[in-house]
C-alpha cells in the first residue's frame, strides 16, 4: 500500500510468486471532493506552508477497502500486509486517542470513529518548506549543519519532521501539550491497521533530523533542541523489516482479514521504492512523480551538506543515498500545458522533433522553491550563453527536460557517484512516458529500466510484508554436501547475516541450533525444498535480483521496457 502520497492512495495485493493480483487506487480530488484539496494539498496563503487533512487520509482507507469489498476481493487470504507513506509528514495524535484507536467499532467507517483523535487536523507534508527559522537553531543547537548530517544523514531541511514539530511547538504549544503521540504519515498507516501506535522504521525515521542513522536512536540533543517530551511521543523507532504485531480485530470483523494476518512496519514511499525495484549495488534509481527523486544502495555513505543519508530499508547494516527534487512532474505538467495543449503526446512529440543537446539551449525551471539546489525561478541560456525570456515551445519542452536530468547527474556526481556502466532504473508517474526516458538515458549515458508497474513503492511494500513475514517463520532445510557447518561459517558465506541476528540455522536429522537469545527476534528461513544458496535470498530478496527465489516478473534486464542500448 502507498499510503497519503501527493495524489492518491494506491494499494497492491500479490501472491507468493509476487505476481499483482490486486490494484487499485483512491484520488484524493476526485474521490474525496468534500477535502477540496488540490493534488492532496492545501497551499497556504504563505506560499510556504503545506498541509492535508489527516481524516481524508483515514477516508481514503475506508474507500479502498469498501471498494476491494465491494469487488469481491478475499480478504482472508491476506496473510501479511505493509506499506508507504510520503516521507517527512506528520501525524499528531490527541490524548485519549490510543483508546478510541484500539476500540474503534466495525460497524462504522474508521473515519467516523477517528473524528476526533487529531491534536492538528492539517498534517504539514513534505512540500511544506515554512519552517526554515527552526533549521537555522537545530544546526546551532547541535553544533553546525555539517555536526547534524554526519549524525542524521541531512542537514536541516525545512520538510524534516524534526523542524515541522519544533514549528507547532512554538507556534501552538497548547496544541503540543494535547498530543500524546507523534507518528510519520508511514506509521500513522500502520497504526490503524494496527489498532494500537506503531513504530517509525529506521529507513523512514532517517527523515526527520533527529535519528543517529549509525546507532539508530534518537539523537537527544536534536529532540531537546525541537520540543520537550518528544521521546515519549515518538516511540522507539525499529528496523524496517519488523512484524508489528497481527491486524487490529476491527478488520477481521469488518472485512474478513485473517486474525493472524500480520502488520509489517510501514516506511516511506523512497525506500519502498528500493524494495520494489530491487535495486542492486551500482544501480541508480530515478523516482519520476510528484517529487523527482534519485537515490542509490550504498555501503559506506559520507553525509554531506547536499543530500540525505537514510537507513536502508531492505538491509539494516548498509544506507541509501537520496536527492529529492520539488520541481518534478507538477513542473512538467505546467510546461505541458503551457506548450503542448495540456496533452502528453504533444510533448512527447516535440521531445522526438527536438536533437539530445538542445542546439544549445539549456533552462533551469523552478516554479516554486527548489530544494536541489536552493533556487527559484525559470532561467533560460541561448547557445551564446546569453540569458533570454522565452524559447519556442518544442525548444522549451526539451531544454525542461534535459536541464532536469543534466542536474540529477550533477548533483549525483557531486555526491561521488560515479556514472560507469550504470543501469538507470525509472518509477513514478512519469516513466511511462518513452520519450522522456530517452532524454534520461542520453543524458546518463546509460540504459534506462523499468518494471511493470510504475508503482514501485507500493509493489515494494507489498514484497516488504513478504520480507517481515519471511523473516519471522522458520522452515526447515535439507543441507547436503555440508559446507556449512557453523553458523559462523554459514554467515562468512553471506556476509549481509550477521550471526547475532540467527537463533537456528535447522538442519533436518542434525538440528544445528544456536541457543535463542532473548530480545533477537530474526530468524533465517530457509526452504523445505533442498538446498541452494538462492534460499538464503528469501532473507534478502532484492538484492541479487536474478538469483532470488520468490521472482518478481522476470530479472531487471528481461523487464519490458529498456531504453538507450
Ligand atoms: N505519460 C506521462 N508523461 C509524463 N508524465 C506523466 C505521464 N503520466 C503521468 N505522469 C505524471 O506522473 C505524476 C504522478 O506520478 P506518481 O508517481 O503517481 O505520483 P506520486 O509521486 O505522488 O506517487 C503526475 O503528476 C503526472 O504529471
Ligand atoms: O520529500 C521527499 C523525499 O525526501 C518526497 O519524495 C516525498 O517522499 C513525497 O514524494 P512523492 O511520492 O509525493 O513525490
Amino acid at each position: 500500500m502507498d499510503w497519503g502520497d501527493f495524489f492518491k492512495k494506491n494499494f497492491i495485493a500479490i501472491d507468493e510468486q509476487l505476481r499483482v493480483i490486486y490494484e487499485d487506487n483512491v484520488h484524493f480530488d476526485k474521490d474525496l471532493p468534500e477535502f477540496k484539496t488540490q493534488g492532496g494539498v492545501y497551499i497556504h496563503s504563505d506560499r510556504l506552508t503545506v498541509t492535508s487533512p489527516v481524516l481524508m487520509w483515514v477516508k481514503a482507507l475506508d474507500m479502498i477497502l469498501e471498494k476491494m469489498k465491494s469487488s469481491g476481493f478475499n480478504f482472508s487470504q491476506i496473510r501479511a500486509l505493509s506499506g508507504a507513506g510520503q516521507q517527512h509528514g506528520s501525524v499528531y495524535w490527541k490524548k485519549g486517542s490510543s483508546q478510541i484507536l484500539k476500540n474503534a467499532s466495525s460497524e462504522l467507517p474508521l473515519h467516523q470513529s477517528l473524528k476526533g483523535c487529531f491534536s492538528v487536523s492539517d498534517s504539514p507534508i513534505w512540500m511544506d518548506s515554512s519552517t526554515t527559522s527552526q533549521c537555522r537553531e537545530l544546526e546551532k543547537a547541535v553544533g553546525g549543519a555539517q555536526h547534524l548530517a554526519s549524525v542524521t544523514g541531512s542537514r536541516a531541511y525545512e520538510r524534516f519532521t524534526g523542524n515541522q514539530i519544533a514549528k507547532i511547538y512554538s507556534q501552538n504549544p497548547e496544541v503540543y501539550q494535547q498530543t500524546e503521540r507523534i507518528s510519520l504519515v508511514s506509521s500513522f498507516a500502520a497504526s490503524l491497521f494496527l489498532g494500537t501506535y506503531a513504530p517509525i522504521d529506521y529507513s523512514d525515521g532517517s527523515g526527520m533530523n533527529l535519528l543517529q542513522i549509525w546507532e539508530k536512536t534518537w539523537s537527544k540533543s536534536c529532540l531537546d533542541a525541537c520540543a520537550p517530551g518528544l521521546e515519549e511521543r515518538l516511540g522507539c523507532p525499529v528496523p524496517s523489516h519488523s512484524v508489528l504485531g497481527p491486524i487490529s480485530p476491527y478488520y477481521s470483523q469488518r472485512y474478513g482479514f485473517s486474525p493472524d494476518c500480520k502488520v509489517v512496519a510501514f516506511t516511506g514511499d523512497n525506500p519502498a521504492s528500493l524494495a520494489g525495484m530491487r535495486l542492486q549495488e551500482g544501480d541508480i534509481a530515478i523516482s519520476l512523480g510528484t517529487s523527482d527523486t534519485l537515490f542509490l544502495w550504498i555501503q559506506e555513505p559520507t553525509p554531506a551538506l547536499e543530500g540525505h543519508i537514510l537507513c536502508n530499508p531492505v538491509d539494516s547494516q548498509t544506507y541509501m543515498a537520496l536527492l529529492c527534487f520539488k520541481n518534478g512532474s507538477l513542473m512538467r505538467e505546467r510546461i505541458r500545458d503551457d506548450c503542448a495543449s495540456g496533452s502528453w503526446d504533444e510533448f512527447s512529440k516535440a521531445l522526438s522533433s527536438t536533437a539530445a543537446g538542445n542546439s544549445g539551449n539549456l533552462g533551469f525551471y523552478f516554479d516554486v522553491m527548489e530544494i536541489t539546489p536552493e533556487a527559484v525561478g525559470i532561467h533560460r541560456f541561448n547557445r551564446d550563453n546569453q540569458k533570454v525570456s522565452r524559447f519556442p515551445k518544442e525548444v522549451e519542452i526539451r531544454a525542461l527536460i534535459e536541464g532536469q536530468f543534466m542536474a540529477k547527474r550533477i548533483h549525483a556526481e557531486k555526491l561521488g557517484y560515479k556514472v560507469c556502466k550504470t543501469r538507470i532504473l525509472a518509477t513514478g508517474g512519469a516513466s511511462h512516458n518513452k520519450k522522456i526516458l530517452q532524454v534520461l538515458s542520453d543524458v546518463f549515458n546509460a540504459p534506462v529500466f523499468t518494471i511493470d508497474t510504475a508503482n514501485s513503492a507500493c509493489l515494494g511494500s507489498a514484497y516488504r510484508a513478504i520480507h517481515g513475514k519471511a523473516a519471522r517463520s522458520l522452515l526447515c532445510a535439507r543441507l547436503t554436501g555440508g559446507s556449512h557447518r557453523s553458523k559462523r561459517d554459514f554467515c562468512s558465506q553471506y556476509t549481509w547475516i550477521r550471526p547475532e541476528n540467527i537463533i537456528y540455522i535447522v538442519i533436518p536429522n542434525l538440528v544445528a541450533a544456536s541457543q535463542p537469545r532473548d530480545g533477537v527476534c530474526k530468524v533465517l528461513v530457509l526452504s523445505r525444498e533442498g538446498w541452494a544458496p538462492s534460499h538464503v535470498e528469501l532473507l534478502h530478496p532484492w538484492k541479487n535480483g536474478a538469483k532470488v527465489l520468490v521472482q518478481p516478473p522476470g530479472p531487471v534486464c528481461d523487464l519490458g521496457c529498456k531504453v538507450g542500448c
